[in-house]
């Protein structure tokens, strides 16, 4: 066997009572694609953070390209040959391609221009180095951190869930990207919950459990079934089957929105009408960036209407665009945003404090001052039920795996028992055997009654949940089309804006 690229041994790391690694190996292969598998909170993105000089270990050895190396920055791994694409992305919307580039990488603008061309045109990585970043597709955006990262010529790329903000199409052209990148001698660590990603364009794989390596396998000699099996330590459960509806009454309306906002980088939106019915699963399917965050905060009540644009928005058969986001909550609303840690819980604060922001409500508080017991027990039932792994209800919401909060945002909003619920992205991050729960709950949630509302950018989770499909791109909403009598890539075309509005079928006024 060729010596590896790169060599961990007994690698640990704490977090005061918490041990996120212990005595973790791993052997990364030159010229490999190297999965990392593992549940919420396994201990994944630590690793990649000591690897990456994020953070350094308490213990162990790290041996890169035969030599021991203790990183103390990213910096210092950068000048290693390490790099690493985070899934949240850190480029300046209002500077171009080449200029964020630029911000990193030594030299002058028109060499690097023909540097980005070259390495596009080499890798399949094609953007134009003067656009500006604000008018990037999320799939382009993500190829100019890759640029950026391979500028430095790395050894060993890091990817953190890289296809969790693609569409379909994209997801192919990255894999192809990749396999371009290995057979160009570069190896690859890739981390992802998608099990059937990993078999199709990895060639070995580690997996973690609780902060250990229960396994190094090779993906392709494994189903997805065995895999997750390895990863949870158990089976997985079958998808809920979702019972047949008569359609109840209209919890959630939206007539002809037309709404631009003050923000020059923001989606305008036109002509946007759907409706959610009790007992009923609307999904809203399309790349981010088309205008789902305008349109969530036009639900959730983020952004209020102006009086003169009343009778767009109805909840629960009231008028609700001109309401505040307490005010709708009041008419029976939650609402699961998409940026976890920013609006979903205050990062700094206890897991209690965190459940106190929706579920006041709910008689936590009286004569104006907390119920610490009630508070408490609400907080534990909710650990408990959604299995959200954590010391205990006093841990700071920020100190979770994002995966875990996950989980405990949605118990907490499904827990107030709401008429309408709202949820955006369900399970980003959140691994298989925690997403199948949490897609098992909504469905039983609607087999009761309740009305649901979905945005995900995951096809299959969509197709797995929902009743209606509809699909938003530029800001528009295309009609309603019945889940059940659509194929995944009429949808796809939608989402990329091949379909054109006429083409589009009333499916759901046929269903
Ligand atoms: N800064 C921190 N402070 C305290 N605990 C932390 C910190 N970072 C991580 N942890 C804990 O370490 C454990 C491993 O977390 P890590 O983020 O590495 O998991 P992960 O496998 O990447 O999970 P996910 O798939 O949910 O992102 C978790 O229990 C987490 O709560």
């Amino acid at each position: 066997m060729t010596a590896p690229l790169l060599s961990l041994r007994g690698i640990s790391k704490s977090y005061g009572q918490i041990t996120a690694n212990q005595d973790v190996d791993l052997d990364v292969a030159p010229q490999s694609i190297h999965a990392i598998l593992g549940e919420n909170g396994a201990g994944k993105s630590t690793l990649m953070k000591l690897v990456y000089g994020v953070e350094q270990p308490d213990g162990g050895s790290v041996v890169w390209d035969g030599q021991p190396l203790s990183l103390a920055s990213p910096a210092e791994a950068r000048r290693q040959g390490i790099g690493m694409v985070f899934q949240h992305f850190s480029l300046f919307e209002t500077l171009t391609v080449v200029e964020n580039i630029q911000l990193v990488v030594p030299g002058r603008k028109a060499d690097l221009t023909q540097r980005i061309r070259t390495l596009g045109r080499d890798f399949g990585l094609e953007v134009d180095p003067l656009a500006h970043v604000h008018a990037l597709s999320v799939g382009e955006r993500q190829r100019v951190e890759i640029i950026r990262c391979l500028m430095t010529n790395p050894k060993l790329l890091i990817l953190d869930e890289p296809t969790s903000v693609l569409p379909p199409q994209s997801v192919d052209k990255l894999f192809d990207t990749l396999r371009r990148l290995r057979d160009g001698g570069v190896s690859i660590l890739f981390i992802s919950h998608k099990l059937e990603e990993i078999r199709s364009i990895c060639d070995r794989a580690t997996i973690l459990r609780g902060g250990r390596v229960t396994g190094h396998v090779d993906p392709r000699e494994h189903d997805a079934h065995d895999l997750a099996r390895m990863m949870i330590g158990r089976d997985m459960p079958e998808p809920m089957p979702a019972l047949p509806q008569s359609s109840g009454e209209k919890r959630l309306e939206i007539i002809g929105l037309d709404y631009r906002s003050d923000d020059p980088f923001a989606m305008p939106l036109s002509d946007i009408s759907l409706t959610v019915r009790a007992g009923e699963i609307l999904g809203i399917a399309g790349i981010s960036g088309n205008g789902q965050s305008e349109l969530a905060a036009l639900i959730s009540g983020e952004t209020i209407l102006p009086r003169a644009l009343r009778d767009r928005i109805f909840m629960m058969g009231q008028d609700a665009g001109t309401l505040d986001a307490a005010a709708r909550r009041q008419l029976g609303f939650a609402f699961v945003p998409e940026d976890r840690l920013g609006r979903g819980v205050v990062p700094e604060m206890s897991l209690v404090l965190n459940s106190l922001l929706t579920a006041h409500s709910l008689k936590l508080l009286s004569h104006g001052l907390i119920d610490k017991a009630k508070a408490t027990a609400f907080t534990n039932a909710c650990i408990g039920q959604y299995d959200v792994r954590t010391p205990g209800p006093d841990a700071v919401a920020g100190s979770l795996s994002g995966g875990n909060l996950q989980k405990f945002i949605i118990g907490r909003e499904i827990m107030l028992s709401p008429k309408l619920l709202f949820v955006a992205q369900p399970t980003w991050g959140v691994d298989v055997g925690a997403a199948s729960a949490i897609r098992r709950r909504l469905i039983t949630l609607r087999n009761e009654g309740m009305a649901i509302l979905v945005i995900s950018e995951e096809l299959e989770e969509l197709f797995e949940l929902c009743d209606f499909i509809q699909v938003l791109h530029h800001g528009r909403l295309s009609l309603p089309l019945v889940t059940r009598h659509t194929r995944p890539e009429e949808i796809g075309r939608y989402m990329i804006g091949a379909h054109t509005p006429s083409q589009t079928a009333d499916q759901k006024a046929l269903a």
